[in-house]
């Protein structure tokens, strides 16, 4: 049971993610995007960061990096796969999660400690929270507005798909706890067969009490543990 985590260039977070992993019992390995084949992986993580500089725009490409093929090889398997902020605008770049990340509302880099509610527990990521349970995890971004087309995010939210949403102390939703002006505080989504997360917030930033927060890692043990339920 393996997990990889891809280094694009300008990646960052990416050890940190292995730490995260391998705290949790999840034995993982760092991967260069150039890495054509991950038929030795279990489960893929597309770690933070700013792969080639955000040019043209964040995620837009490292979409093309080999490694992706095999990324959609094993989504489409039904593998467990995580993009966590830079990664999951890739995730969306590469169109295996629908929407997109636009400019936060303030037009700044934002970077703080954010309340998540969980919404959806029946995910290999989720299962160890409570539904409604609030969490504190830190956010590190410019790019982290969660956008869709209405019929996209109606679809969305119809199916459950949306896994965290930005919210206060207790729960309550508002604009006063959006940080980016992502639309429906959406923080996190599946895809439709829930297996291929994406979420702006940085749990593996919040995985020991020194940190401030533990909070992120019931995440990566849910991994682990349906890691192990599938062999
Ligand atoms: N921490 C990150 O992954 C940063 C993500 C992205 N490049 C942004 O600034 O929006």
């Amino acid at each position: 049971m393996k997990v990889a985590v891809v280094q694009f260039p300008g990646s960052n977070c990416d050890r940190d993610k292995v730490w995260a992993l391998e705290r949790a019992g999840v034995k993982a390995e760092l991967v260069w995007h150039t890495e054509t084949d991950l038929s030795g992986f279990e489960a893929v993580v597309l770690p933070g960061g700013f792969s080639y500089g955000d040019y043209l725009r964040s995620g837009a490409l490292a979409k093309f990096s080999p490694v992706m093929q095999e990324v959609r090889r094993l989504a489409e398997r039904g593998h467990p796969v995580i993009g966590i902020c830079n990664g999951f605008q890739v995730l969306t770049e590469a169109g295996l999660l629908p929407g997109a990340l636009l400019a936060n509302t303030c037009l700044h880099f934002v970077c703080k400690e954010v309340f998540l509610r969980v919404e959806r527990t029946d995910t290999p990521f989720t299962h160890l929270y409570q539904a409604g349970e609030v969490l504190r995890i830190p956010i590190a971004h410019g790019d982290g507005r969660y956008y869709a087309d209405p019929e996209t995010l109606a679809r969305l939210e119809d199916q459950g798909q949306v896994v965290f949403r930005y919210a206060g102390p207790n729960g309550e939703l508002g604009e006063a706890h959006n940080p980016n002006g992502s639309l429906n505080h959406i923080a996190g989504i599946v895809n439709e067969r829930g297996n291929v997360l994406g979420m702006m917030p940085h749990p593996e930033r919040a995985v020991e009490a020194a940190l401030g927060s533990e909070d992120g890692s019931r995440l990566f043990q849910a991994l682990r543990m349906s890691l192990e339920v599938v062999g």
